[in-house]
């Protein structure tokens, strides 16, 4: 409660401005909102309509000189700011979209093309390619944005530690017919040895015994283990199907996978040199695969805080049985969550899978940490240039839910199709965007408190009571003044409908909250006073034609104000540009 009221009390309104809105409305509205108006003559002065039309003058005096410079004062992602101009503050995509790079987009004009179509970040898997060909899209992605004004985030993903298969005697896929008998070895095979199957992992068997269910990528195929001979096994096929590349083995016994601690660690030699690939390119999120406890991915951050001179976000993935039953504190240890749809359906049952994405959704909204969904979203786009009516039954259920992202795999990476299938992406996120807002599916999270600390509070509030004003105001845009992007994040989690405005002037907070939900960062020289910083913004972007007079604003922000006398201070302002 103590909480709660120093919040409040730290809450200015600038109502003045809005007296004069023309949505009359609204000004009914706010008036009958029971605000406490601490501060709020002081702040009345601060706006009064000369100071701001004053800033209009200049910008409009200015406008011819300024351009190129102020694109370089205003950094934000040319592609939502050319949505902003087309389709105005509602029509701005909401969900964001991750992209797997690979050799069918991997040119600068492959890969601009995606940017282009709303890619804001672009995914690296380190299972596949050399270090080398990483590097270069990383250098090209880097490239295209400072050259070109995108905003496309890289993110490495990890092998991690995880038994597949490395060699099955064929070129690609294989088929394992009915009643065939197979040998199951980690021991490296010379030439094509039929029905030999090599893992990769000696120990893959260990635990094994006759009678168990051998199951290939959560299904394609199926074998008992008919007799074990030292770590071989071998098999017999119950069901018949593929083994594609790589395809991933698990054990079942009676209905239940067989949970096996082979002692490998999340991140392997290789992983770890991955790690320092990553710190070395500087890029954004590192994705880490098979995470079973939070404390590797706390170890993991501990090595990037010492290592990185940026701050690199770590997102866990969730994709086996340990990391699901061990949800709440790898998500609380980590900066995101994936939800690796892919290998999960290795470890759990796939009907499940529609459930436990729905769920980690929700606990990583409560968290406040962005979440992508992943895995054969738009799977038959991999070599059909239009999706199946099931699969964009998918991808809008996942932006129902309220995903912070979703995430195209072979699509964009091997696909025929990766640029139309990103276009899918974007189409239905926006048309289910519309429907929920329209059908008021959006109503306000019932959050559970998060913060600890007194100042941890006073921003949720903050951001809670923001979120929920700017709905009840329908303000066309939130403007966020944020150093580490936690006010940001707090109300993206809120799902405003407005479009969300994140002003940092740190690139790694611009980075990371390209990933967020509603969020677009913008680049910006803050100072410490957030009065000049509410009007250099509002004048930037009224030089670029992104807002106009008329435009209402809700402003919130956490930076310290140059004469405060106390450590921080917060505020909500609602302003009317003109
Ligand atoms: N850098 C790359 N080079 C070559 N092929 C790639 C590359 N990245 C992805 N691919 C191909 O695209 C397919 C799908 O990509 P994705 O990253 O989802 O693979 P995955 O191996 O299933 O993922 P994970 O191992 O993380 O579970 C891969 O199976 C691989 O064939
Ligand atoms: C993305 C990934 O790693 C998976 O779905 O398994
Ligand atoms: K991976
Ligand atoms: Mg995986």
């Amino acid at each position: 409660m103590a909480a709660a009221r120093t919040a409040s009390s730290a809450l200015t309104f600038h109502t003045s401005i809005l007296a004069k809105s023309q949505r009359g409305r609204l000004n009914k509205k706010i008036f009958g909102l029971p605000v406490p108006v601490n501060g709020v003559s002081r702040n009345v002065k601060q706006v009064k309509k000369g100071a701001i039309r004053h800033g209009v003058v200049r910008a409009v005096a200015e406008v011819s000189v300024k351009e190129s410079e102020s694109l370089d004062l205003l950094g934000m992602d040319v592609v939502a700011e050319g949505e902003l101009r087309e389709k105005g503050f509602l029509g701005m995509r909401k969900t964001k979209l991750v992209c797997t790079i690979g050799p069918a987009c991997c040119s600068s004009e492959e890969l601009e093309r995606l940017a282009m179509g709303g890619m804001n970040v672009a995914r690296l898997n380190m299972c596949h390619g050399s270090r080398e060909w990483h590097r270069n899209v990383i250098r090209l992605i880097k490239k295209l944005n400072e050259q070109k004004g995108y905003c496309v985030s890289v993110m490495i993903d990890t092998e991690g530690s995880q038994i597949f298969v490395v060699d099955h005697g064929a070129p690609s896929s294989l088929k394992a017919e009915e009643g065939s008998i197979w040998l199951f070895t980690a021991k490296k095979f010379e030439g094509s040895l039929p029905f030999t199957v090599q893992a990769n992992y000696e120990g893959f068997s260990e635990g094994i015994v006759v009678g168990d269910e051998l199951v290939i990528d959560g299904g394609m195929a199926c074998f008992e283990v008919i007799e074990k001979i030292g770590n071989d096994l071998r098999c017999k096929c119950t069901d018949s199907g593929l083994f594609l590349p790589r395809a991933k083995l698990s054990f079942w016994r009676e209905g239940v996978l067989v949970e096996r601690n082979y002692g490998l660690p999340t991140l392997s030699a290789k992983d770890w040199a991955d790690v320092d690939f990553g710190i070395s390119e500087g890029v954004d999120l590192i994705a880490m695969s098979f995470v079973n406890d939070a404390d590797s991915v706390k170890h993991l951050k501990d090595y990037l805080s010492s290592n990185s001179d940026k701050s690199i976000r770590v997102l866990a993935k969730i994709e086996s049985l340990d990391s699901l039953q061990k949800l709440e504190e790898i998500a609380e240890a980590s900066d995101g969550i994936m939800v690796a749809r892919g290998d999960l359906g290795v470890e759990i049952p796939l009907e499940q899978i529609p459930t436990v994405q729905e769920e980690i959704t929700r606990i990583c909204r409560q968290l406040n940490k962005p979440v992508i969904v992943a895995s054969q979203l738009l799977e038959s786009m991999v070599e059909y240039p239009t999706p199946t009516r099931a699969e964009v039954a998918d991808v809008s259920e996942a932006v129902r839910q309220y995903a912070d992202a979703l995430m195209l795999s072979g699509e964009s990476a091997i696909g025929l199709y990766g640029q139309k299938a990103l276009s899918v992406l974007r189409m239905v996120s926006s048309r289910m965007e519309l429907w929920s807002r329209e059908e008021n599916r959006q109503t306000n999270l019932r959050t559970h408190q998060l913060g600890e600390s007194l100042q941890e509070c006073i921003a949720e509030e903050i951001c809670n009571s923001a979120a929920e004003m700017a709905n009840n105001l329908g303000v066309d845009a939130i403007f966020v003044y944020t150093k580490h992007g936690e006010m940001a994040s707090l109300l993206s989690r809120n799902r405003p409908h407005s479009p969300i405005f994140a002003f940092t002037s740190d690139t790694t907070t611009q980075m990371a909250l390209n990933l967020q939900w509603g969020v677009s960062p913008v680049l910006v020289d803050l100072s410490d006073d957030m009065e000049d910083n509410i009007s250099k913004t509002i004048e930037l972007m009224q030089t670029k034609a992104m807002i106009k007079a008329g435009d209402f604003v809700l402003v919130v922000s956490d930076l310290t104000p140059a004469r405060a006398s106390s450590s921080a201070f917060q505020s909500i302002q609602v302003r009317t540009v003109v």
